[in-house]
């Protein structure tokens, strides 16, 4: 039985695995990880993510060929395949700090898989790393190799969370980038033909290990960018009366455009799109070519300005302060449909909102107390390192209430954003919630879940991202 060891039980490592498991019986996985909380959480019946779709995988070939493990060592030295799937945040230190992929953890893992390996492997980049990091692991893992042959192979991952489960069960496309040597060809088509089990060949894009690690890169960049460019559009939108929703439509029409990825936003969140393009710009920068740099750093910068701009509305519409205010949260994930919360656009409101005093009380039906507080507390850029390795919040903060119940979030409260698109958010009775609110009672909808038109005949004042401005708003400035 072909043998296959993950290093990694996160967000990528844990789903990518599991369905590799399902779809190729004959082949054994094990996934492990040095968080012990992590393991046992994949070993129980409380899966450490929220994904749908993800129990049924997990439940049907767990203990079969599934298996979770903290015995890093012994499944690394048994596998002929070790994907390494571990952590690589932004640097917040030394050089290229705020921009540069610390590879840290992957250093660690290729250095523990030379230290440990008795025969040959082939050693898979499923983390998002840097153009040429296969160069740098390949001279960790053959300045240590004891005579054993290693082939590093690139194989990005392009799920989204929330959908990761259907993204992996018919992507778009499998990447996978090798070394144009004999040897090299023959360890792709080994991982070409795991995925041929059920990926359809015309999709398994094979190129050169350069092309598959920026590939990875330059996708997030125009994915992010898209939304960036929507979001530029909104705010004058608002500024002329046009309708987001209208303008993305009929510019999505266009099929050399496309509808996807323009819904306009309080901002992008999620712990690639912003690290990836911090990369990409420091890698550009790195290689003299400061004018591409600083053509990706706009999108950055459109997302920073977007999520203000947020914050400015509900202060400058709210009589030009929130001291002292209830105003509810609903949602804090970076997007429906996970629970993850990293870089969601919701820690920059609600940081916006507390410096302005106000008192907040978020509803998320994904995301724990504890995980908001840690967020709230945490420094830029700490969320993404392993969980058991990030600062412990050292105070909670007072001005947060987090509910179990959007009725009790919003009760009392002078104003509601939304932040995340959850559905049951498109249901709620808000005239019931209208009643339970200080008037004048704001809505801000981060994500155009709401229709402004039905909530402002409740009696609300609603402000929604790029859609024409309630009357309240229209001589109040955009950017305060
Ligand atoms: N989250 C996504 O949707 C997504 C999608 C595509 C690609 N990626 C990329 O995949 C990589 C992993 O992302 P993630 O979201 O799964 O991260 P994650 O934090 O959820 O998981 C990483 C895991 O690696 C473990 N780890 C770190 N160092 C280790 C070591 N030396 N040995 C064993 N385990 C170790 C950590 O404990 C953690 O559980 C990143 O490079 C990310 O950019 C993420
Ligand atoms: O039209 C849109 C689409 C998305 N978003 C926001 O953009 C962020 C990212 O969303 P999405 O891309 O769906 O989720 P991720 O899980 O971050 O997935 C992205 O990042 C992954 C990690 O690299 C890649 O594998 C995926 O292909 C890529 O879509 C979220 O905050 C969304 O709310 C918008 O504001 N408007």
């Amino acid at each position: 039985m072909v043998k296959i060891c993950c290093i990694g039980a996160g967000y990528v490592g844990g789903p990518t695995m599991a369905v590799i498991a399902l779809k190729c019986p004959a082949i054994e996985v094990v996934v492990v990880d040095i968080s012990f909380a992590r393991i046992n959480a994949w070993n129980s019946d409380q899966l450490p993510i929220y994904e749908p779709g993800l129990d049924d995988v997990v439940k049907q070939c767990r203990g079969r060929n599934l298996f979770f493990s903290t015995e890093v060592e012994k499944h690394v030295q048994e596998a002929e395949i070790i994907f390494v799937s571990v952590n690589t945040p932004t640097k917040t230190r030394g050089l290229g700090a705020g921009k540069a992929a610390d590879l840290t953890y992957w250093e660690s893992a290729a250095r523990m898989i030379a230290d440990v390996a008795k025969s040959d492997k082939i050693v898979v980049e499923k983390s998002t790393v840097p153009v040429k990091t296969a160069e740098a692991i390949e001279k960790i893992l053959t300045h240590n190799s004891k005579g054993i042959n290693y082939q590093i192979l690139s194989n990005p991952e392009f799920l989204a969370e929330g959908t990761a489960i259907q993204d992996l069960f018919n992507p778009d496309r499998v990447l996978i980038g090798g070394r144009e040597t004999p040897e090299g060809k023959k360890a792709v088509q080994a991982l070409k033909k795991v995925y041929a089990q059920w990926v359809p060949e015309d999709r398994i894009l094979t190129t050169n290990l350069w092309s598959a690690e920026l590939s990875k890169l330059a996708a997030n960049a125009f994915l992010a960018q898209r939304i960036s460019s929507v979001n530029a559009i909104s705010a004058l939108c608002e500024a002329t009366g046009a309708n987001i929703a209208e303008v993305a439509y009929s510019v999505g029409k266009d099929s050399r455009i496309g509808p996807k990825f323009l819904n306009a936003s309080v901002g992008f969140g999620g712990s690639c799109f912003q690290k990836d393009i911090l990369n990409l710009v420091y890698i550009c920068e790195c290689n003299g070519l400061p004018e591409v740099a600083n053509y990706w750093k706009q999108v950055i910068k459109i997302n920073d300005y977007q999520k203000n701009r947020f914050v400015n509305r509900v202060v400058s519409s709210m009589f030009n302060t929130v001291s002292g205010k209830k105003i509810a949260v609903l949602g804090f994930a970076f997007k429906k449909d996970t629970g993850d919360t990293r870089e969601t656009p919701a820690i920059d409101v609600c940081k916006g909102l507390l410096g302005d005093k106000a008192a907040i009380s978020i509803y998320d039906p994904q995301v724990s107390e504890d995980q908001i507080q840690r967020d709230l507390a945490m420094n830029k850029f700490d969320w993404d390192h392993p969980i058991h390795l990030q600062p412990l919040s050292p105070t909670t903060v007072k001005q947060v209430a987090v509910t179990w119940d959007a009725y009790e979030a919003t009760k009392g409260a002078h104003g509601v954003c939304i932040l995340t698109e959850w559905d049951e958010f498109k249901e709620l009775n808000y005239q019931k919630i209208y009643d339970n609110m200080q008037k004048p009672a704001f809505l801000f909808d981060g994500r155009n879940v709401v229709d402004p038109e039905k909530l402002r005949a409740i009696g609300f004042v609603v402000y929604a991202i790029g859609k024409p401005l309630d009357p309240w708003l229209k001589d109040l400035p955009a950017v305060a």
